[in-house]
């Protein structure tokens, strides 16, 4: 099975270093090719990917065809790479943020497989988030072939596709939020001596690790921040200070602004 991708930006490069890593297809089986060749060919050598001239070559040289451009010109690319996929052979994979199921089919044909995805940027490091919707054309082994490259990087969730915006809120621009908090956590460490490699390192483990404990316990997250706040206690004086700051409704806020902004809201 060859997988190829279209834009090699950061979202294409962080999938392909976790399918890399997790060794789901082999270096020369992953064909790429973007906009510039400065960038695309020197990243292809580095890791040992087949770089291909246009956008056509990719679509003819793979099974699994990812369209990994900028929201901007994704229809033309796939009016210019339609062609390859007329046969209906080829699997068309998307990770392209707004675009739908009926639109693409709309452009490439409706007898062609399409997986819709939304994958974030943690894939890189095999810890990804994935939203999946397939078309009618997926299904059996080629649907099990086009879900094997997220599966093999994260976890995937099968979801509406009217739920994509609030999904890429939740979890594909989540990471960046959640850089934000751990910067923010090793940033007061700084403010009481600790350097910020060191209260970088706390900071992220201690937020990796309570991640684990909400997928791995039984416990809501509320419980689980009541068995760390002791009565009495300094956690409990800390996260009634983070309230007054309003923490959580600059949260809410924050993700209302991403869903609206996705929805094609102004900036
Ligand atoms: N960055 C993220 O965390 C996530 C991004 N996405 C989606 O992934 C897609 C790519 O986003 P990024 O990688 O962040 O953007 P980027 O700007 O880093 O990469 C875009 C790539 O497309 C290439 N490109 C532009 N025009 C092209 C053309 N006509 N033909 C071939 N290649 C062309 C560019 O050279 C570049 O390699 C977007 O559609 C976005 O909605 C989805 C989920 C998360
Ligand atoms: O910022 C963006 O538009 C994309 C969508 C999800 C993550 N990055």
């Amino acid at each position: 099975m060859k997988i190829g991708f279209i834009g090699v930006g950061g979202m294409a490069q962080a999938i392909i270093g976790g399918l890399l890593t997790a060794k789901t297809f082999a270096p020369a089986d992953v064909t790429v090719h973007s906009h510039r060749q400065a960038s695309y060919q020197p990243y292809a050598a580095a890791h040992g990917l087949t770089a291909v001239d246009s956008n056509v070559a990719v679509a003819k040289a793979s099974d699994l065809v990812v369209l990994a451009v900028t929201p901007n010109v994704a229809t033309d690319v796939l009016r210019e790479i339609s062609g390859s996929l007329a046969s209906g052979k080829k699997i068309l994979i998307s990770i392209v943020a707004g675009l739908s199921l009926d639109e693409m089919a709309g452009i490439v044909g409706k007898n062609v497989p399409i997986l819709r995805t939304l994958p974030n940027v943690n894939v890189e490091v095999q810890a990804g988030m994935t939203a999946i919707a397939a078309n009618d054309q997926l299904t059996g082994d080629r649907l099990a072939a086009a879900l094997r490259v997220f599966n093999t990087i994260g976890s995937t969730t099968e979801l509406a596709e009217d739920q994509f915006g609030v999904f890429s809120a939740l979890a594909g621009s989540s990471p960046a939020y959640i850089d934000f908090f751990i910067d923010s956590l090793s940033r007061a460490g700084v403010k009481y001596g600790l350097t910020k490699a060191q209260a970088t390192q706390i900071a992220a483990q201690a937020t990796l690790g309570s991640a684990k404990m909400v997928l791995e316990s039984d416990k809501i997250p509320f419980a689980l921040i009541d068995q760390v706040a002791s009565p009495g206690g300094s956690t409990v004086a800390g996260l009634l200070a983070m309230e007054e700051a309003g923490l959580m409704t600059a949260v809410v806020k924050g993700i209302d602004a991403t869903i609206k902004r996705d929805a094609g809201g102004p900036a």
